[in-house]
């Protein structure tokens, strides 16, 4: 008799967390300005200290938190240990973590990121990881199977939030859909069979909130349970009053990424920062 137990998917975890908490996504962005501002050296242990800080301002009030897995790259072998640490520390105040690592790659290759990433017992075992499909969203069925038995999350880019975005991601397949939206197509569809039974699926796109999505072919009404990881508000100046318009039927199952936003308010100001944009996306969705 099989002795495995099914995990509690990330989209039924996220809904959960979401509920409770709103759907604000802390990033983990040590940018060296920061650093300084937070009083902080740019050593990897400038960046654990960074990254416990923001754990423990997020911990009770937000769902989720997304550190940015190149910052702690910067550092080599012992900044990414510091990540070891904080993405630990943030599961145990019971935070889900995106790591934003951003990987992508031939099938045999990416399925080692994945479990880097969502394997259980892997040091660096995050909710949920940011991937590629520059290589098709078939090489990715190694990691969305995988998710899938850990009950973890990816987050694939469809459309993303920088300017330069605009000449890969519109260009025409030759379906006749814009790259970005053959993309979320194609992860929509993958996200609806795998998970039917439940109202927010597991597998979400990245669409930026600098973007115009209907330009881009991509009409959210279509999107069902998949969830969106949207960055762009705040320093790359999307408005959340234009949340609403931006991602249409599928606002509720939108995450707003915010990093240096939230994150210049200090150590000391970043609790009531996150309070307080919670409070402000809950009243852009009423
Ligand atoms: O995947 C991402 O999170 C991401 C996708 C995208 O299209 N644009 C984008 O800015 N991001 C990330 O989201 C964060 C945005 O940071 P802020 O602009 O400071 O809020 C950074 O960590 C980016 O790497």
């Amino acid at each position: 008799m099989s002795t495995e137990v099914t995990p509690v998917s990330f989209g039924a975890r996220l809904a959960r967390a979401t509920g409770a908490h709103g759907t604000v996504c802390v990033g983990i962005d040590p940018h060296a300005w920061l650093l300084e501002r937070w009083e902080l050296p740019d050593t990897a242990e400038g960046l654990r200290r960074f990254g416990f800080g923001v754990v423990s301002a997020a911990a009770g009030r937000a769902a989720v938190v997304k550190p940015q897995v190149a910052f702690f790259e910067r550092h080599g072998a012992l900044g990414l240990a510091a990540l070891e640490e904080v993405i630990a520390a943030a599961r145990a105040e019971g935070l889900l973590v995106i790591a934003d690592a951003k990987r992508g790659d031939v099938g045999s290759t990416v399925e080692a990121y994945g479990e880097a990433w969502l394997r259980d017992g892997s040091p660096l075992r995050s909710d949920a990881l940011t991937v590629v499909a520059y290589q098709g969203v078939g090489s990715l069925a190694g990691p969305m199977d995988l998710a899938q038995r850990t009950g973890a999350g990816l987050f694939v880019l469809a459309a993303t939030s920088n300017p330069e975005s605009a000449v890969p991601q519109r260009a025409l397949r030759a379906d006749g859909r814009t790259v970005a939206a053959g993309v979320a197509a194609e992860v929509v569809a993958e996200n609806a069979a795998r998970f039917a039974d439940e109202p927010l699926g597991s597998f979400g796109l990245v669409l930026g909130a600098t973007v115009d999505l209907a330009a881009i072919g991509i009409d959210t009404a279509s999107f069902g349970g998949a969830p969106i990881l949207a960055p762009g508000f705040g320093h790359q100046g999307a408005r959340l009053q234009d949340l609403r318009r931006l991602y249409g039927a599928a606002s509720g199952q939108v995450l707003v990424s915010s990093s240096r936003e939230l994150l210049s308010a200090g150590p000391d100001g970043l609790a009531d920062a996150i309070a307080r944009q919670t409070e402000e996306v809950a009243a852009c969705l009423a």
